[in-house]
């Protein structure tokens, strides 16, 4: 059995930050020692890396992404393989995809598709979500059957009418089945039906530019959507995990419920956070780049984020990584804000993006590892094999230069997309190694993993009820 030893960091997990020497040995973590254990012992290893002055945090956990989506006619640009490699660069080594149902077809259907799309190709460790478009009694039954084989969530969709979206009545019914098998339900919570009106409107006003999309999203449409889904999982006697959350009114509708003691849960993402509608409203139809559901906010929201994920009112940040190219996808809404395919690439900057939210005092160091690692692993039935550093867990590790510092750009990133939401933006702060189930994956600023050694994880229930 191979082993790596880890030596002289700073050890930091969602509950304690301890300077210690780690032993890896096949895929697992098997000892955690005292810093210098390894020198005055002499671990019999394979591979040694000094991470003095480094932290050694556990991989992390991005829940939502959406490799090779069909979304408005194209596809998201990333496959399995570009989109898990760029995730390695960034120090993620798990992702949890969405496995579409479409219309009229059966869950299994959906599911053994994006098992063809990932298996063999994928660079680090993946799950599956699986997204509900058709409600109905033989899909609720599959539910049970899914819960059961490792897919234990459900995303549904309030949003986007004739596509994805289910009525009240299917949502209730989705809900019961879920909090009759033990499964989480997922929620895109916005009004699709009123912004539909909404968009008709703004089209035939003549107001085509992307700045538009933003301003038909508008934030009383997923403040009501979320506080529907909060009434309706209260009745079903189900949680909820309200995905993507953007605006101030979202937050304090789930802190709200929370405030009641429902299981109530919240997810946003980095674009909420460091980018605003001043993006979306960028000239020459650049604001294309921005387009994603729930939309971007103005700035004065970034503030509820932060504080919701400081005060446990949001628990996770994930990416929401669904790219496509500006060229040739984007622009295929000039003319129609509406025909701008929904959504933005991330899977690659998350963890630099939080930890550069550490450096700006917005969270600490263990809630950065909480909300990006521990979290996502507890809410998804991954942990603790993955989201923490510990004897017994998988050793998916992190090296991260805190003192390092870099400039995101379309020119050096891994995504298989031709512009960066985070253009010229400087990081303090970078990956430099990182181990996926104890294989090197990036090594000293070079990608050396391939892919087919991700692998597949079922899932558990959600630990965090
Ligand atoms: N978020 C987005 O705009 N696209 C991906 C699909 C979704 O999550 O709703
Ligand atoms: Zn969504
Ligand atoms: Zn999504």
């Amino acid at each position: 059995m191979s082993r790596t030893v880890i030596h002289g960091g700073l050890v930091i997990t969602a509950s304690d930050e301890i300077h210690a020497d780690v032993l890896v040995e096949g895929g697992r973590i098997a000892a955690l020692a005292a810093p210098g254990t390894d020198a005055a012992a002499g671990w019999s290893a394979e591979r040694r890396i000094d991470a003095t002055g480094k932290y050694v945090i556990p991989g992390g956990v991005d829940a939502h992404t959406h490799m090779e989506m069909p979304f408005g006619g194209t596809y998201a640009a990333d496959t399995f393989e570009t989109g898990t490699r760029a995730a390695a660069w960034g120090g993620t080594t798990t992702i949890v995809d969405f496995a579409i149902q479409s219309m009229g077809r059966s869950l299994r259907e959906g599911l053994d598709a994006w098992f063809e799309k990932a298996d063999g190709r994928c660079a680090v460790d993946y799950g599956f979500h699986m997204i509900l478009s058709d409600v109905n009694e033989s899909s609720l039954k599959e539910m049970d059957r899914l819960v059961a084989e490792g897919i234990t969530s459900f995303k549904l969709f309030m949003a986007y009418p004739g596509v994805f979206y289910s009525d009240d009545g299917q949502i209730l019914r989705a809900m019961q089945r879920a909090s009759g098998n033990g499964g989480l339900i997922m929620m895109h919570a916005e009004n699709g039906i009123a912004i539909d009106v909404l968009v008709e409107q703004a089209l035939a006003e003549g107001r085509t530019d992307p700045r538009y999309h933003g301003d038909v999203r508008k934030v009383a449409l997923e403040a009501e959507a979320t506080h529907r889904a909060v009434q309706l999982a209260r009745v079903a006697g189900a949680p909820l995990y309200v995905v993507h959350v953007s605006a101030d009114e979202a937050v304090a509708e789930i802190a709200a419920a929370r405030h009641k003691g429902l299981p109530v849960f919240g997810e946003t993402c980095p674009q909420y956070l460091f980018l605003s509608t001043d993006n979306l409203a960028e000239p020459d139809f650049e604001g294309a780049k921005y387009v994603c559901s729930t939309p971007l906010r103005p700035r004065e929201h970034q503030e509820a984020l932060w504080r919701g994920l400081r005060n446990n009112e949001l628990q996770v940040v994930s990416t929401d990584h669904c790219p496509f190219c500006f060229s040739g996808q984007k622009e295929m809404g000039r003319g129609d804000f509406s025909k701008i395919p929904n959504g933005m690439p991330g899977v690659e900057h998350r963890m630099d993006l939080l930890h550069q939210a550490v450096v700006e005092g917005h969270i600490s160091r263990r809630r950065w590892i909480e909300i990006a690692c521990a979290a996502p692993a507890r809410m998804f039935g991954l942990y603790p094999r993955k989201g923490t550093i510990a004897p017994g867990t998988d050793a998916d590790i992190v090296v991260y230069d805190p003192e390092a510092e870099q400039v995101l750009s379309a020119e050096t990133h891994h995504m298989n997309v031709d512009y960066s939401a985070y253009e010229g933006k400087r990081i303090t702060g970078r990956v430099e190694t990182v181990l996926s189930r104890g294989v090197p994956v990036i090594e000293d600023g070079a990608y050396v993993g391939h892919a087919g050694h991700g692998a597949y994880v079922p899932r558990g229930l959600s630990q965090n009820l």
